[in-house]
This record gives C-alpha cells, sequence and structure tokens, in this order.
C-alpha cells in the first residue's frame, strides 16, 4: 500500500507538472472534491480550503474522486493566498494522489520534489503526513504504478503486470518519445531492440525504479546510468536459454549444408546440386566459446551429433581454441572485453575453412574483417543471429556475402521461451516494485529470499545505526571513514554484508543531504561522496542461531554533538542489536543502553544521582510529550552515566533546554530516526 500511494503521488506529480517536473507554481484553485472524499476532507484538516458553495460552482480546476454520479460534488476552494494558478492547465488524469501531494504542499506552504516525497516514505520523516495520506488510502483509493512496456511481451507476462499495475504497451518509441514518456513510468520492460540510454535515466525525473530485460543480453541498457540513479535492472536468464542453444544448433547444421542458399537457389527456379555439397559434423571440432547457460546447452546438444566434440567441456585456451576449431559457436555476453574478439588477427590464427556460427551479439565480432576473412577463404562459411547494428543496412557486404546465412535476431524467438520470457520478467518487475530483492538483480546484490527473511531484521538495524551514527556528528557533514563491524558466531563466509552495507549507507548519507540512496547505489554514492566504508568480522564463540549478534559502527576524524558518544579510541561509536525482531541500539561511545532504535530519542550525560528520571520525566510529561522509554548506562554508581529517552513527539527547543538546565546534565542531544 505505501508503494502504491507513494507511486500514485509521484504519478500525480508528473501530471500536475506535465511531464516536465518542475515543481514551482503549482496551486489549484478549484478543486472539486465528491462526497466519498468528506473523510479525507477531514482528515487533511481542510479548514485552509474554504467550500465555495454549491455543486453548482464554477468549472473546477481539478476534480477528485469517482465520476459516479451518485456523489454529491463539494467543491472548494483555496484560500487566495495559496492560489497560483498562472499557466496552470485543468489536467484531466488528475487524481486522488496528486490532490494527496497538493494538500500536502497546500498545508506545508512549500512544493516538493518527488525525490523528496519518495525519501519521506522511506524514512517516515513526515510521518503525519504521511499516516494522512495513508489513510487516505484506506478509504479505498488505489493507486498503481505504470509499467511502460516497450517492446512485444507474451500475453502471460502482460497479465501478470496487469495484475499489479497500469500497463502502457507502447512500441516502437523513438528515443525522443521514450524519454519524453519515462517521467510517467515506475517501470519500464524491453527487449533487445530498446536502447535504455543514460538520457532515458536523466529524463525520467528519479520516478524509474525498475528496468525489465526481458531476456538475457543487457548490452542494450547502460548499467553505470541506472546504478547512478538508483535504478534497479533486472532479466530474464533463464527461459530464453534452450531457445537460443536451438537456434545455434540449427544455424550450424543448415551453414554446413547450405540450407538458405539451396532454398533460394531452388525458389529462384535453378537446381545447383554440385554448387550446394556441404561440410559434414561428424569427427570435426567445435569450439563453444562463452560456456554459460547458452553455450554448455549447445555443446549437450553438438555432443548428441553423432562424433563432434565440444571443446569447452575440456577447458582449452582462447589461442588453442580458436586454432583447432572446424566449428566456432558464440555465446559470450557482449561487454568491453569480449568486443570485437574475432578480428583480423584471430581470423588469422584459425584454421583454413574454419565456419562460425554467432547467436550471442553482432559485436563480439568485428564485422568488416569477418568479410575480408571470408573474401580470403580463412573462414569458409557464417552463420549470423547478431549484428552490430540491428537491423543492419540493406547493403550490408556481410549480409549479402553468398557464404553467409542470416537470421533477424530469433535465438529467443519461440512461442515457448517468449512465454518464459515474459513470465519471468513480469515477476521480476513486480516484485522489484513491491520493494522485494530481486533474484534477477543485474546491478544489485542478490540476496535468496530465505537469506532475505533471516536478515530483514538487521537490514532495519544497519541503516537506524547509520541514521543515529550521523546524527551525532556535529554539523553532520564531514564524514569520510566509517568502520562497520559485524559480530556473529557463523563462518565469515556464511554472510553476506553487501544488503547491510548499502543500509548504512543509506542511513548515513540521507540524513544530512537530498540524495536518494537504494540498495542499487548506494556504494556509487559512498564513494561519489568520498565515503569509504571497511567492514570487519568478528567471530563469536557460542550458538549460531543469529546470522548477527550485533552491528557496530564508527565514524572516525569528525567532531561530536555529543561528546560521550566519542569511543576511548576516538570515533564515535554506536552498537546495535536485534531485539525480539527490531532494532536495539545496545551502546554509545563507551556507555552500554538499552533502547529501541524508533521514532526520536533523546541522549543526555549526566552525573549519576537519585531522582534524575523523574526530573526528566517531569519536564517531558509538563510539555506533553510522551516517553515511549528511558534506560541509563553509566560506568559506576554516582559516576557519569547516559540516559536514552524515546519520545513520541518532537520536544520543543525550550523543552530540551529545560533539560539541559538541571544541574547534573552535562550534554543532550535529540535525534530523530
Ligand atoms: N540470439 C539470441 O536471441 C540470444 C538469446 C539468448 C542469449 N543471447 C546472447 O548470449 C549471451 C549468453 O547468454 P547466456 O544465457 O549463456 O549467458 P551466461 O551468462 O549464462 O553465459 C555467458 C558466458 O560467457 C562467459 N564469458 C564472459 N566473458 C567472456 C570472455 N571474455 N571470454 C569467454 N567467455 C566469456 C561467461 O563466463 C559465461 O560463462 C547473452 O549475453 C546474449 O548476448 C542471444
Ligand atoms: O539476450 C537475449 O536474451 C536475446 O538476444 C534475445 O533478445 P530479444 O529479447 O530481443 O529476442
Amino acid at each position: 500500500m505505501r508503494l502504491k500511494i507513494a507511486k500514485g503521488i509521484a504519478r500525480g506529480l508528473a501530471f500536475i507538472h506535465d511531464k516536465k517536473h518542475v515543481h514551482a507554481n503549482i496551486k489549484p484553485t478549484n478543486i472539486l472534491l465528491t462526497s466519498e472524499m468528506e473523510p479525507i476532507i477531514t482528515d487533511f484538516g481542510l479548514d485552509r480550503l474554504r467550500p465555495t458553495g454549491s455543486s453548482s460552482a464554477a468549472q473546477p480546476d481539478f476534480s477528485v474522486g469517482s465520476s459516479s454520479g451518485a456523489h454529491q460534488l463539494l467543491p472548494y476552494q483555496a484560500p487566495e493566498s495559496l492560489q497560483q494558478p498562472q499557466g496552470l492547465q485543468p489536467n484531466p488524469k488528475w487524481d486522488v494522489y496528486s490532490f494527496g501531494i497538493v494538500l500536502l504542499e497546500l498545508l506545508s506552504g512549500r512544493v516538493f520534489s518527488d525525490r523528496e516525497m519518495d525519501r519521506w516514505w522511506e524514512s517516515g520523516s513526515v510521518e503525519e503526513d504521511k499516516n494522512r495520506v495513508l489513510r487516505m488510502a484506506d478509504v479505498g483509493i488505489k493507486g498503481e504504478p505504470t509499467v511502460l512496456v516497450a517492446e512485444k511481451l507474451g500475453e502471460a507476462g502482460i497479465k501478470l503486470l496487469k495484475d499489479y499495475a497500469d500497463v502502457d504497451c507502447s512500441y516502437n518509441l523513438s528515443p525522443e518519445e521514450l524519454c519524453s514518456k519515462i517521467s510517467q513510468c515506475d517501470a519500464l520492460i524491453v527487449r533487445s531492440g530498446t536502447k535504455v540510454s543514460r538520457e532515458v535515466f536523466e529524463s525520467c525525473g528519479g520516478r524509474l525504479r525498475v528496468v525489465g530485460r526481458a531476456g538475457v543480453g543487457i548490452d542494450n541498457v547502460d548499467l553505470a546510468a541506472a546504478t547512478e540513479y538508483g535504478c534497479l535492472v533486472v532479466n530474464a536468464p533463464t527461459a530464453n536459454t534452450v531457445a537460443a542453444a536451438e537456434h545455434g544448433i540449427a544455424l550450424l547444421a543448415a551453414m554446413a549444408r547450405n540450407v538458405a542458399q539451396a532454398d533460394a537457389s531452388v525458389k529462384a527456379g535453378k537446381w545447383e546440386r554440385s554448387k550446394y555439397v556441404g561440410a559434414s559434423l561428424v569427427g570435426k571440432t567445435l569450439a563453444v566459446m562463452g560456456f554459460g547457460k547458452v553455450g554448455s546447452e549447445v555443446a549437450r546438444r553438438a555432443k548428441g551429433l553423432d562424433r563432434a566434440r565440444a571443446i569447452g567441456v575440456e577447458l582449452v585456451s582462447f589461442d588453442e581454441a580458436i586454432a583447432t576449431a572446424d566449428f566456432i559457436s558464440l555465446h559470450m555476453p557482449l561487454t568491453p572485453a569480449t568486443s570485437k574478439v574475432l578480428n583480423d588477427e584471430t581470423f588469422a590464427k584459425m584454421k583454413k575453412g574454419v565456419r562460425i556460427v554467432n547467436v550471442a551479439r553482432g559485436g563480439v565480432i568485428d564485422e568488416e574483417a569477418l568479410v575480408r576473412a571470408l573474401d580470403a577463404g580463412i573462414v569458409a562459411q557464417a552463420a549470423l543471429d547478431v549484428f552490430t547494428d540491428e537491423p543492419p543496412p540493406k547493403d550490408s557486404k556481410l549480409i549479402l556475402h553468398e557464404n553467409v546465412t542470416a537470421t533477424p535476431h530469433l535465438g529467443a524467438s519461440t512461442m515457448e521461451a517468449q512465454e518464459g520470457v515474459a513470465i519471468e520478467i513480469a515477476e521480476a518487475v513486480v516484485g522489484a516494485l513491491k520493494g522485494e530483492l530481486s533474484a534477477t538483480a543485474v546491478n544489485a546484490p542478490m540476496v535468496p529470499a530465505e537469506v532475505l527473511t533471516e536478515l530483514k531484521p538487521f537490514v532495519d538495524l544497519a541503516e537506524k545505526l547509520g541514521r543515529f551514527a550521523v546524527q551525532l556528528v556535529a554539523g553532520g557533514s564531514g564524514v569520510k571513514t566509517v568502520k562497520v563491524t559485524y559480530a556473529s558466531a557463523r563462518a565469515p563466509d556464511d554472510l553476506d554484508t553487501r544488503l547491510l552495507r548499502a543500509m548504512i549507507t543509506k542511513g548515513l548519507i540521507e540524513p544530512i543531504s537530498s540524495v536518494f540512496v537504494n540498495l542499487v547505489n548506494a556504494d556509487f554514492t559512498a564513494k561519489q561522496r568520498g565515503l569509504r566504508i571497511t567492514e570487519e568480522r568478528i567471530v563469536l564463540d557460542g550458538s549460531p542461531e543469529n546470522p548477527l549478534e550485533f552491528i557496530q559502527v564508527q565514524i572516525a576524524n569528525v567532531e561530536s554533538r555529543f561528546a560521550s558518544a566519542i569511543s576511548d579510541s576516538g570515533e564515535i561509536k554506536v552498537e546495535g542489536c536485534v531485539k525480539d525482531g527490531s532494532p536495539h541500539l545496545r551502546k554509545v561511545g563507551s556507555f552500554e543502553v538499552d533502547v529501541s532504535l524508533e521514532g526520536s530519542i533523546i541522549l543526555c550525560r549526566q552525573v549519576d544521582q537519585p531522582g534524575m528520571i523523574g526530573k526528566v520525566g517531569s519536564i517531558l510529561g509538563q510539555e506533553n510529550v510522551n516517553v515511549s522509554f528511558m534506560s541509563v548506562g553509566r560506568i559506576a554508581p554516582r559516576k557519569q552515566a547516559v540516559m536514552a529517552i524515546g519520545v513520541d513527539d518532537r520536544p520543543k527547543k525550550e523543552t530540551l533546554k529545560k533539560i539541559g538546565d538541571i544541574p547534573a546534565v552535562e550534554e543532550l542531544v535529540f535525534l530523530k530516526l
């Protein structure tokens, strides 16, 4: 629900700004509300919006609520001070979520960016407003994320998507059209025909949360840009493996027996039996390059072609493979390392008359060099499913070469594979939109579901410790060196800390910046800000029932707002654990405390003496600040002690001052988690 509302608001924002994401001057004049919205009107304290009388009032700029005629219309008008209608066109798509955000804007007197909104949902720092919008959701308003499907996807996948999201199937978009649409989308699904460039991420206004590649190769997605923008990229890595392998074998056999050329010749009325004498596969050596899912399936099938040997089952060097193979089948991804891996130099090392199959990516072959090798007879034949430019130019020498068999990137194109891919990618995208960690994430740590369930409370702890620690830094900024220690009775290699590190990073950065940090961009953002996080494992004795006993965060080379948070070795040091499934603080500096890491906390150092708890409690009580818990950690009786007080409401400055003025109190800090 949270996500739906957040996304709904983001979507509403996009509508308001007519896709431009300019957050200035948005003030509705007339908002037309239906009677079903009345609880919301009350909820939002709409006394700041004054009723304009009957439903026959002037045409509204925005109407909100169900269009069913059963509802009475209640027009409301914003006070003049909030009106800023200049240049703002009524938008027919205006919906309840955009209404929600405008209300937040009206109530606070300022306008928000959707990144800000997203951060709020994450951090809960505008708890009250959030609750209002959530209550609004409770009265039955639903908002769905929008998924743009930019290339044809199997029906089963579309159906899965539609169960959860608004699905916009818009095929053959130009790069410009894609960039202009993307700011209204939470997810984008593509196959290999759409370039998801840096410009796409730059144009998304922070809204795009996930790119789903309905297939394996992700060379058409700018992963670096996706990561920088905190956008998760998921693919469908398994469903088309067999189809690609089958196509590889089909091309291998068709090439060797000139099937395509002979077919064209017969259809042209010729009967050229001697021209199309082929090469047998039996007893030949096949080099499979890129021995992953597709490559190994090709090898398995090639072995079945009687006595053909599959090199790669016995691992040989690249040089040996190209020097000894009669057939070469390419199955590596296109990366900087594999780009043009077959070139003039490598062709020169091949057996004369070698035959090449490529169902990987066109870019792994230098296509001009291949034409030269074909002309020189080094390469007898090539069967190609993929090309550097797709579609290739009509006058491509490679395509038109008589010894080349070409198919238009059909490797994954079987009915079965496409249904499978569609389901695989739809599940991955919906999971990602729901905030689940994906097993097919390409640019974020993949955490198996069972590990995640176990780690979940520690993930929360990690973020809270980061938030807590950074708020103890004087001035907030200047945090460059952070050491995280994980203590566990489990074997060191039994804990993947990437997720925890990402959440600590989020906690350390978000309270002091406007940057949105998530699992995808945490390492990138830390690096960009010069924040160095080192990690250490402490192996404890005892039962390894829990994945972790405690996490410690130390920030070096900074001053603290709360001197007692500085440990003997000079760093800000906080330590937490999970108790009854929730995050707890167990140490600040050298002081042991026992505080739930929730809501807001007052930390206060005093000289331990009778009556302190009562004095602080009564000041807070007088000021109507509700205390949720209190804990005191002390060095020794009547020596210095640190009191941690959980409060439900933010105390006024004067209230904190009153506590600070108690003679035994030496320092005091208020922290919001
Ligand atoms: N034509 C099609 O329709 C079609 C269909 C599916 C896959 N593909 C292409 O095939 C590629 C492989 O798919 P997969 O599912 O087998 O992926 P995969 O990740 O399972 O296998 C790729 C293999 O290539 C290896 N590799 C990476 N760099 C290498 C290098 N420099 N030299 C040698 N080997 C290297 C990897 O170690 C891995 O074993 C995809 O990336 C995609 O580009 C094309
Ligand atoms: O990488 C892949 O999965 C294949 O190349 C399939 O690409 P396609 O989805 O464009 O058919």
